[in-house]
């Protein structure tokens, strides 16, 4: 498994059969071989390594091929780039952090990496920080009715919840920089020691230093059952979604999909929608107004412009 990617080099750690790093795993340094080609290889990727797997240091063994990926998230970099750039492969879960205070909740943005997890197959949780500097109650009513779990946290707060809702999972954390997601990932990982309060260098519009993401294993919870694994993601400004159609976010809801077959064609099932089959079933009382309402707001924040 690709745990985290520098200036080419990718350090890597041996899985046995059942997925699991063994008690004595190695980070292992690898390199593509010629064979991949352009070929990307990206954290979260599971790789056929060849040569030096000793993970002494200085040894180097070389990435042969790159296994079949179940889920790839991805963004671009902004609206207007029609070029995605895959973040994490194989991830299942994707934890969207959002501060209730300083820096304070865009729900634009909260929503743009919403349909990015969905169109990515990824199972969202929405994950609440300082919550002892403003309450949570309009993320509450604004995020229920989409189905999304919440757990909300602040400093010191029973982190239990959220370990079992990680657990024996591989989930990406994303969140604008500053919310309080190395300290989240810290208090998860006791003697990690992430980098707290360090503010991302920004090397141009919308563009992020190279500062990979890192996959990090959790700590086994205490019945036993693996802790998961984390894999984090360095804070970002924007979430660019131009490679996402409407056709893909309302595929993430089959229970709204069902009532879209015979909608007009090319409807987007939007706000703005007209003749839109999920008005049809609203009026009908087959679906509930909130929960519709919710899904457009996802459709919306997808046409919005980047921010
Ligand atoms: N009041 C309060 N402050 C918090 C909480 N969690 C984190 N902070 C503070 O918020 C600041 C930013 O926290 P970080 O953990 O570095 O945030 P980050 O999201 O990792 O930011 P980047 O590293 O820039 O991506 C630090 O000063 C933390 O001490 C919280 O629950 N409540
Ligand atoms: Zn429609």
């Amino acid at each position: 498994m690709v745990m985290t990617i520098d200036r080419g080099r990718y350090r890597c750690l041996l899985l046995d059969e059942a997925d699991q790093p063994g008690p004595d795993a190695v980070p292992v340094t690898a390199m593509k071989a010629r064979n991949l080609g352009r070929r990307s290889v990206i954290v979260g990727d599971r790789v056929r390594l060849v040569g030096d797997l000793s993970g002494v240091d200085g040894s180097l063994a070389r990435i042969v091929e790159v296994t079949e990926r179940d889920t790839v998230l991805r963004r671009t970099a902004d609206d207007d780039d029609p070029y995605e750039r895959p973040i994490v492969a194989n991830a299942d879960q994707l934890v969207i952090v959002t501060a209730l205070a300083d820096p304070p909740p865009r729900t634009g943005m909260i929503d743009r990496i919403l349909v990015a997890g969905y169109d990515a197959g990824l199972e969202p949780l929405l994950c609440l920080t300082k919550a002892d500097l403003a309450p949570p109650d309009d993320l509450l009513a604004a995020y229920t009715p989409l189905g999304v779990p919440i757990v909300v946290s602040e400093p010191g707060a029973d982190l239990s919840a959220l370990r079992e809702l990680l657990s024996e999972r591989i989930s990406v954390f994303i969140g604008h920089s500053g919310v309080g997601k190395s300290t989240l990932v810290n208090a998860l990982i006791p003697g990690l020691d992430r980098a707290v309060g360090v503010v991302n260098e920004v090397t141009g519009r919308g563009r992020h230093t190279s500062t990979s993401a890192i996959a990090l294993r959790l700590p086994e919870l205490a019945d036993g059952e693996p802790g998961g694994w984390v894999i984090d993601t360095p804070g970002v400004r924007s979430f660019g979604l131009s490679h996402v159609t409407p056709a893909d976010v309302i595929k993430a809801f089959p229970d709204l999909l069902e009532f879209t077959a015979d909608c007009p064609r090319g409807c987007e099932h939007g706000f703005d929608a007209v003749d839109c089959g999920l008005d049809a079933a609203v009026q009908a009382g087959e679906l509930p107004r909130a929960r519709v309402d919710s899904f457009r707001r996802m459709v919306a924040a997808r046409a919005l412009p980047y921010e």
